[in-house]
């Protein structure tokens, strides 16, 4: 059965966002706090995509080990991060216009903390396109849990079907899949190669001229 497409909700780092140089460089903050060595920034964006405790304990564990409580060196990269949210986080090439163009509600759907994303997008003037916007502690559960997809789409007032999830990971890619909502994969994002077995419905590299509108289709 074919729906209409009522509403798109996006992925935030690795999809609108560049936003690996600010969390690589609070990471560095956090891990010379620590007295570890710092990581590069490709590693940093290996890390990214399962929220901010997870990248903490991924930078530590490849730093000489994480220990069992990470909770200040998590409160650390909190401080660090607030401190230089966008300092050197840029959207993707073509990502605006194809905002302005979109007259569909939006929303965002990220594993990022909520106040961090709120404050990213206010600082890169993002706020505005989005009727939504849920972190990874909006709800019980992160991504690849259904919940906090098929949450935005509740507070968007539509079905999971109703919407398109557009995310650059596997992780994304789960969530869309566990809870019943089409996706569309941005591969110019932070999932380094092609995985096996992932079969999106759609997959873009550049967002220059996409109308994405066009992938209600999949619905
Ligand atoms: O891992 C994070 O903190 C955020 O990543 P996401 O915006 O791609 O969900
Ligand atoms: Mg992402």
């Amino acid at each position: 059965m074919m729906t209409d497409l009522k509403a798109i909700i996006f992925d935030l780092d690795g999809t609108l966002v560049h936003s690996a140089p600010d969390l690589h460089a609070a990471c560095n903050v956090m891990l010379a706090a620590a007295n570890r060595p710092p990581i590069t920034l490709e590693q940093t964006i290996s890390f990214i995509g399962n929220g901010i405790e997870k990248l903490v304990e991924r930078a530590l564990r490849v730093t000489g080990g994480a220990p069992s409580d990470i909770g200040p060196h998590v409160a650390e990269m909190h401080r660090a991060y607030a401190a230089d949210l966008t300092t050197l986080t840029t959207l993707f090439p073509g990502v605006r216009g194809v905002l302005d163009g979109l007259d569909l509600p939006m929303a965002i759907c990220t594993n990022k903390p909520e106040t961090p994303a709120r404050d990213l997008c206010d600082a890169l003037d993002l706020s505005r396109y989005f009727d939504v916007i849920t972190g990874g502690d909006t709800t019980q559960a992160k991504k690849p849990d259904a919940l906090p997809l098929l949450h935005t789409a509740t507070m968007l007032g539509i079905t999971a079907q109703e919407c398109l999830y557009v995310g650059d990971s596997v992780t994304d890619f789960k969530t869309a899949r566990n809870a019943d909502v089409a996706f569309a994969f941005y591969t110019g994002g932070y999932q380094p190669s092609p995985v096996q077995g992932l079969r999106p419905d759609e997959t873009f590299d550049a967002w220059e001229g996409l109308d994405l509108t066009r992938f209600a289709s999949s619905l």
